[in-house]
């Protein structure tokens, strides 16, 4: 293949390569061996994931998710082995970040991206990028383990799976603490996961705040996950008896945690009305051309 431009972003450090297809026509289904070739941090541009820029309306299996008049783009999204997830949350703050700044989208106004997920639609405000990450599905209880550590989870999906485990007290989110390196992926139940899981290790910093490390099905250990982050919320909220009540409406009702992992930190809030609103950063850093 010749040359075809790319950016390169990122949400809290989640990193990622954007691939500019507006109309389809350059990279069509994308391969996994390429995306994995252009996510390698040594051979290639390195990231976590691949966000292809492509209109909704261009892009058939986009279609299938979301109606081009209502998202006029998709986020075509990879993790680093070149796998499909659903959803990437930082990923789509970047990536409205982008439309934003190559005057893809009108500013000031809130930008809807259709993902594998369904729409959602984000609000940028200065350095702050909120999406609306739509409601959490609570699936209820599960095991993860690291070698012999192993903690009860909490299963939660935001368009794309999670186990969130919350560390014991006295137990270290630290490489020198139970869960280790997170070179490896941890054991989870295949029955429960047949799709395999974004594992989030959990530790209280105080209240209505956490920390978190991630290992992401696909991409390994990174050093954010916008849906991770999500669902820790959410599975926090639940175990602080702080789950929203409908009948309250407004701020008041909400549960809000910041989430701190080791890449940033994230704002969410789990609405009275059963919606996640995710808050941070993300900006594009560089821009080229590549023939990988
Ligand atoms: N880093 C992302 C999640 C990317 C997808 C995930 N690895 C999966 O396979 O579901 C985020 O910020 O949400």
């Amino acid at each position: 293949m010749s040359e075809y431009p790319f950016l390169k972003g990122h949400g809290t450090e989640n990193d990622f390569v954007l691939l500019p297809d507006h109309d389809g026509t350059v990279h069509g289904d994308l391969d996994p061996a390429r995306v994995a070739r252009l996510c390698d941090r040594r051979a290639g541009i390195g990231g976590d994931g691949v966000l292809r820029v492509v209109r909704t309306e261009a892009y058939a299996a986009a279609r299938e998710h979301a109606d081009p008049r209502e998202a006029e783009w998709f986020m075509d999204y990879r993790n680093s082995d070149g796998s499909l997830s659903e959803m990437c949350g930082n990923g789509v703050r970047v990536f409205a970040r982008h439309l934003l700044e190559e005057g893809l989208v009108e500013p000031g106004r809130p930008i809807p991206v259709g993902t594998r997920a369904g729409v959602k639609v984000i609000e940028v405000d200065g350095d702050r990028i909120t999406v609306d990450m739509g409601r959490p599905r609570l699936l209820g209880d599960t095991e993860v383990a690291v070698g012999p550590a192993r903690w009860a989870a909490t299963h939660v999906d935001m368009g794309n799976p999670h186990a969130v485990a919350f560390l014991g007290d006295g137990e270290s989110l630290a490489a020198d603490g139970p869960v280790g390196a997170l070179a490896e992926e941890p054991a989870y139940d295949r029955a429960v996961y047949p799709h395999g899981v974004n594992v989030e290790f959990v530790q209280r910093r105080g209240a209505g705040h956490v920390a978190m490390r991630v290992h992401e099905r696909g991409s390994g250990e990174t050093r954010s996950c916008g849906t991770g982050a999500c669902a820790v919320a959410v599975a926090t909220a639940l175990a602080d008896g702080r789950r929203p009540d409908a009948s309250d409406t407004g701020e008041a009702g909400d549960a809000t945690y910041r989430i701190d992992l080791p890449g940033g930190t994230l704002e969410i809030s789990w609405t009275a009305d059963d919606r996640v609103l995710m808050t941070g950063p993300a900006v594009v850093v560089a821009r080229g051309t590549t023939a990988l």
